[in-house]
């Protein structure tokens, strides 16, 4: 991979989440005031461990959180200039953003072609440029031509994930919100996953909202990061700062030298503890 240049503090925002606050069956509130701005044609990392509200944000933002008993109680989504947290998913989709959900989902029971086909559903523009798509796709998933007619249930987690985005972009979309594309991959697969997201940004414009607890592979491809824990952003900036931060590399990378650390630094040791909790 050619490291990406940054999507330029200059690129206007594709997406702004401000300050939203997600509570789950009226009582678990589990986002905590999160704001995050992906720019047009970026690529933004959302970092955290298990349970930090990665999923919820990415849900949030798609309005897919009703499903699960979730709502956002406070703060506001705005897609490519116009306030979205009141619309439908498929409202959403139609105006160009839509989440490939965690652990693929494809529909197990039908072919690659019907899982990719079943992604132009909010399209009205035709069938001559819904085939003309799905040969673009089978471009850049020369696997999923190869592997058209397979029921989906027996594709490799690899393939199923590219059957996943290749659905995703179906619908023709300006962004995606990627929920743990690395999950229960082998690491050779998970970078081929992240070439075709950098691939996807960089020829198609496709901008992306990542969510991670791969670190590693998310700060190489994405140019800037949030961290989320329980529930509020605690850190964010450039990947590339992220990547040499003391804190993000102990606790995320585990890499870290150990040397000159004073757990009496108390921000140091407050954010130790709560990384820790
Ligand atoms: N439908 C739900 N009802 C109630 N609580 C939920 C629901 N979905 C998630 N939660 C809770 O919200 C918190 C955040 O979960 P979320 O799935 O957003 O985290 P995450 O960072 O994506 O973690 P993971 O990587 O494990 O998916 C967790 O404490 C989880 O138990």
């Amino acid at each position: 991979m050619t490291p990406q240049a940054p999507a330029g503090d200059a690129a206007p925002a594709i997406l702004s989440v401000n300050n939203i606050e997600v509570i789950y069956d009226h009582v678990a509130l589990v986002l905590r005031g999160v704001s995050l701005t992906v720019p047009e044609g970026g690529i933004v990392a959302l970092l955290g461990a298990n349970g930090a509200g990665k999923t919820t944000t990415l849900r949030a933002v798609s309005n897919l959180l009703r499903s699960e008993r979730g709502d956002v109680t406070k703060g506001s989504v705005v897609f490519a200039g116009e306030r979205v947290d009141r619309l439908t998913a498929n409202d959403l989709v139609r105006r160009g953003c839509i989440q490939v959900l965690e652990g693929r989902r494809c529909f197990g029971h039908l072919s690659v072609e019907e899982n990719l086909l079943t992604g132009a559903y909010t399209r009205r523009d035709g069938a001559a440029a819904v085939r003309q798509n799905l040969e673009d796709i089978y471009e850049t998933f020369p696997r999923l031509r190869e592997r058209r007619k397979a029921q989906a249930g027996y594709l490799s987690g690899g393939e199923q994930q590219m059957c996943a985005i290749g659905r995703a972009l179906m619908s023709k979309p300006r962004m995606i919100l990627l929920d743990e594309p690395s999950m229960g991959l082998a690491p050779q697969v998970v970078e081929e996953i992240f070439e075709i997201v950098h691939a996807l940004n960089q020829h198609r414009g496709v901008s992306f909202l990542l969510a991670e607890q791969n670190t590693n592979m998310a700060l190489k491809y994405a140019t800037y990061g949030y961290i989320l824990e329980s529930g509020r952003i605690v850190m964010d900036g450039p990947t590339a700062d992220m990547r040499n931060n003391e804190d993000v590399r102990e606790f995320y990378l585990g890499t870290a030298s150990g040397e000159g650390r004073n757990f009496r630094n108390v921000k140091t040791y407050k954010r130790r503890k709560r990384w820790l909790n």
